[in-house]
């Protein structure tokens, strides 16, 4: 500290002071290890003047051990050092009578991060002898106010830590301040959750490929091999669920755990990351993060990349490699899967409703089956129009290429490019788009006529049941109501009719609905046969690796979901009573910003490109918010691998609160986007000596995104609000500055992360943080954000802005967030790491150091 001090004084030369401070050579394990203990002290001149680096401050008399662990003495000049050719000195270690060489020191300039842009007055943002206002923990995690944790918050948060602060304003008053940080069920229940729908879905997916009927020899072999893999796979889902339902009530995984293979779904170090300002003359004002560890698989590693760079490589070489398999562009796979799950919905449901016609054939009630064909109706049109899709044409005639003695005989030019002919039992030749094939002998109308069926099917019952009632009418009117002359009913004429008509009605009815259910029988059979083998195509290929980039795929988004889900469930909670909000939920849906702190270089590189497929599939993500009938109000997955609705469970006197839409159940949608700005000494190596161009196509595609969610806010939102809107927040504004900010390409521009969180948070969406472990990098980014705002729209006294972020990072919830992953109290940042860091991300002295993570 006071070298800082005294170096700070020396105008020009600091910068090169700091960084020799340090990086003394200390690689060997010897000096490592002893370096503590050693007190190294060289003398340090700057001209003249010399300078003593000690770690003993020069005012207290070295400790006891000093006399037996002292090595030695090296000084030199700095003005030699930074003259010499290498830019490194060779200096003798003598013993302090100035004697014995007890060894060698080398110390060589060292250039990191913003120290090279001249910002250097101090390593650490702590203000020596300052202390903060007032901290103080607190037990129970009430608010400023009392209000905001309803019992139904509490169900889904656990285990909160809080401290309270008190820091002058800008008038000399005081704001108050409630930091609360709490764990989340949801980090296991979602896994869970997702980990039994993958099951389902592959167990179904299995079940029917073994229901693909007679096929020739080559695909046979291939439907064996792969069934068995896929087998294999569902295996090993039912193992990691088993393994999670044993951690009953767990509620947090560790960074320390982010390897362990049944641990791999389950987010790392989730958390919700609360700010409760009470400040005088302003509304009280809440402000969430959610904190998570990078979604990432870690157990598979990084050696050969994450998702985005595997993917991609996966698909190009799929499409490139015409092998033993018909080549199924990834949107004609998904559109099967998206198929094959409606086929599966309305069949059930179009049955469903058919026995409702039937039921209210048979209790004669002209309404109830008018009401029940109408609802059979819109069913069967829904199901009929399912397949109205150009693939289910030509799967059928890939499958009846591939089906025993169905070669082909000779091929048709294409109709399109997505349609190409491919003979079936040869290896089909290189091809990049879709290799679908053709076949003279197929004929093509068959399925039309199948498929008509249904139509006509479903006309017919509409024609019999208008009869039906026609008749019934004028019967009644023939019959004159079933009524004598004097007006009393006849009851015996009456009594006959209607058991007549009854018996009639259902039985008129009976043999169409059997009709109609045939018929649709036989469509479903084939087109799912069909769609089923384009499912088989896209498992063909590379089968091991297909299965394990799916695992990751699933593994990642698990633990992207897991957060997501948490961080709806707050924001909802805390801004149910915003009518606005709920406006802009159903009719723009909500955007969903992730800060990521990554680095582009070596492992994180992987991560990085884990979090952002993540983070993207979350778009298939939709919301769903019912009444919870009981106490228990964990959410609820549906759907498939392609679409995912997640049912939020409110309790009544909160449901009540929704807009009439978003009770009838009306779907939800998020918007997730990512920037990414690497801070640490790894990010410096990635820009002198690797790559960034991971980090600005993210940055730059992801601005896109948010740009195209603030068209639709204006868009969709009403005018006034718009207009009001617009007067209070320059979003253009600042919109305009983070394009800029993404495209200067200045080196740790961390003015895209508050750019970015600020637009989210004036958009009312869900902020995100994240780095590898939501520990050390993600404590420092948070307090950082969170004495930015307090100084921004609290009007934080200036002169306790560090003191504040001191605070917080010493003494506040991050630390203990710390302490609860690798039980130890220190950030896991050495002195070289946090040279590189941007000056606000540094922590206080003596928060930091070597911790065993
Ligand atoms: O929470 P993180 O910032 O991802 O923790 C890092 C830390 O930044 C770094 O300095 C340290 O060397 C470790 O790699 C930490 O990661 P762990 O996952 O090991 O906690």
């Amino acid at each position: 500290c006071s070298l800082r001090e005294q170096l700070s004084s020396v105008h020009g030369i600091t910068f090169s002071i700091t960084a020799l401070a340090f990086p003394l050579k200390l690689n060997e394990g010897y000096f490592l290890k002893t370096v503590k203990v050693i007190h190294l002290n060289p003398h340090i001149y700057i001209g003249d003047k010399e300078i003593r680096t000690s770690v003993i401050p020069e005012h207290k008399d070295p400790p006891p051990e000093v006399g037996r662990s002292f090595l030695g003495y090296a000084s030199f000049k700095v003005g030699e050092l930074l003259k010499s050719k290498e830019q490194l000195l060779s200096l003798s270690l003598r013993t302090s009578d100035g004697g014995r060489v007890v060894g060698t020191i080398e110390v060589r300039v060292l250039k990191m991060g913003e120290i090279e842009d001249g910002d250097t007055d101090h390593i650490t943002t702590d203000v020596q002898g300052q202390k903060c206002a007032l901290v103080y923990e607190c037990t129970a995690p009430e608010s400023v106010s009392g209000k905001d944790n309803s019992p139904f918050l509490s169900t889904v948060l656990k285990n909160p830590v809080c401290k309270l602060y008190r820091f002058p304003t800008s008038d000399n008053k005081w704001m108050r301040i409630r930091e609360q940080m709490s764990e989340s069920i949801l980090s296991f229940h979602i896994p869970k959750e997702l980990i039994s729908l993958h099951i389902k879905e592959d167990l179904c997916r299995n079940q029917e490929l073994k229901e693909l009927g007679e096929l020739s020899p080559h695909w046979d072999n291939l439907r064996k091999s792969v069934l068995t893999h896929c087998d294999q796979m569902v295996t090993m889902y039912q193992d990691i669920l088993t393994e999670l339902s044993k951690e009953t009530g767990s509620s947090f995984k560790s960074s320390s755990s982010k390897g362990e293979k049944t641990l791999e779904f389950v987010p790392i170090n989730l958390h919700l990351q609360r700010m409760h300002v009470h400040s005088p003359q302003l509304k009280d004002a809440l402000y969430d993060v959610i904190t998570v560890g990078a979604p990432a698989a870690h157990f598979q590693g990084f050696k050969n990349g994450g998702l985005r760079k595997l993917l991609h490589r996966f698909e190009t070489e799929r499409r490139n490699t015409g092998y033993q398999f018909i080549y199924y562009s990834p949107e004609n796979t998904a559109k099967a899967k998206e198929v094959l799950s409606n086929i599966n919905q309305l069949q059930p449901l179009v049955a469903t409703h058919a026995d409702l016609l039937l039921n209210s054939a048979s209790q004669h009630s002209p309404d109830s089956l008018k009401n029940s064909l109408k609802m059979l109706s819109e069913k069967t049109e829904l199901f009929v129009h399912a397949f109205k899709d150009q693939l289910v044409r030509s799967a059928l005639l890939a499958l009846y290429t591939a089906r025993p003695g169905g070669i082909l005989k000779k091929s048709t030019s294409p109709k399109d490019s997505a349609e190409e002919s491919s003979p079936q039992d040869q290896p089909p030749p290189m091809r990049r788009q879709d290799s679908i094939p053709h076949h003279s002998d197929y004929d093509e109308e068959e399925w039309d006529r199948v498929w008509a069926n249904v139509g006509k099917s479903l006309n017919c019952i509409i024609a019999a049941v208008d009869k039906l009632i026609e008749r019934d009418c004028s019967s009644e009117e023939g019959a004159g109501g079933g009524r004598s002359k004097d007006g009393e009913k006849d009851l015996s004429l009456e009594d006959s009719t209607a058991s007549h008509t009854r018996e009639d009605w259902y039985e008129q009815l009976q043999p169409l609905i059997l009709t109609l259910k045939e018929c649709m029988g036989e469509v479903v059979s084939r087109a799912k046969q069909s769609l089923t083998f384009v499912l088989l195509q896209e498992l063909a290929y590379s089968l091991p690796q297909c299965l394990m980039l799916t695992l990751r795929r699933d593994i990642v988004f698990s633990q992207a979901l897991a957060g997501l889900v948490c961080g709806f469930i707050i924001k909802l909670h805390t801004s149910l009573r915003d009518p606005d909000f709920l406006q802009q939920l159903g009719s723009v849906g909500l955007m969903v910003q992730y800060e990521g702190l990554l680095s582009t270089y070596s492992d994180e590189i992987g991560m990085l490109e884990d979090m952002a497929v993540g983070i993207s599939d979350l778009k298939k993500v939709a919301f769903k918010i019912i009444e919870a009938k009981s106490n228990d109000v964990l959410p609820v997955i549906t759907g498939r691998r392609e679409h995912y609705v997640v049912e939020v469970k409110l309790p009544a006197t909160m449901f009540e609160l929704l807009p009439l839409q978003i009770k009838e159940g009306q779907l939800l949608h998020v918007y997730p986007v990512l920037f990414n700005v690497g801070i640490n000494e790894q990010q410096t190596l990635a820009e002198r000596f690797g790559d960034v161009s991971l980090q600005e196509s993210i940055n730059q595609e992801n601005f896109e995104l948010v740009k195209e969610y603030y068209s639709t806010f204006l868009e969709k939102m009403p005018p006034d609000y718009i207009s009001h809107f617009q007067e209070q927040n320059d979003l253009q504004g600042l919109l305009d500055n983070l394009h800029q900010n993404i495209q200067v390409k200045k080196r740790k521009n961390v003015e895209i992360m508050w750019l970015a969180a600020t637009i989210c948070r004036k958009l009312n969406g869900i902020r995100f943080t994240c780095c590898k472990s939501a520990k050390d990098r993600t404590s420092m980014s948070v307090t950082l954000e969170q004495c930015s705002i307090l100084r921004d729209e609290h009007q934080l006294h200036k002169d306790f802005f560090i003191r504040a972020l001191d605070c917080m990072r010493r003494e506040g919830c991050r630390i203990e967030n710390v302490l609860k992953n690798i039980k130890c109290r220190k950030y896991a940042f050495n002195m070289l790491q946090l040279m590189a860091f941007p000056k606000y991300y540094r922590p206080p002295e003596g928060t930091y150091g070597k911790a065993d993570t």
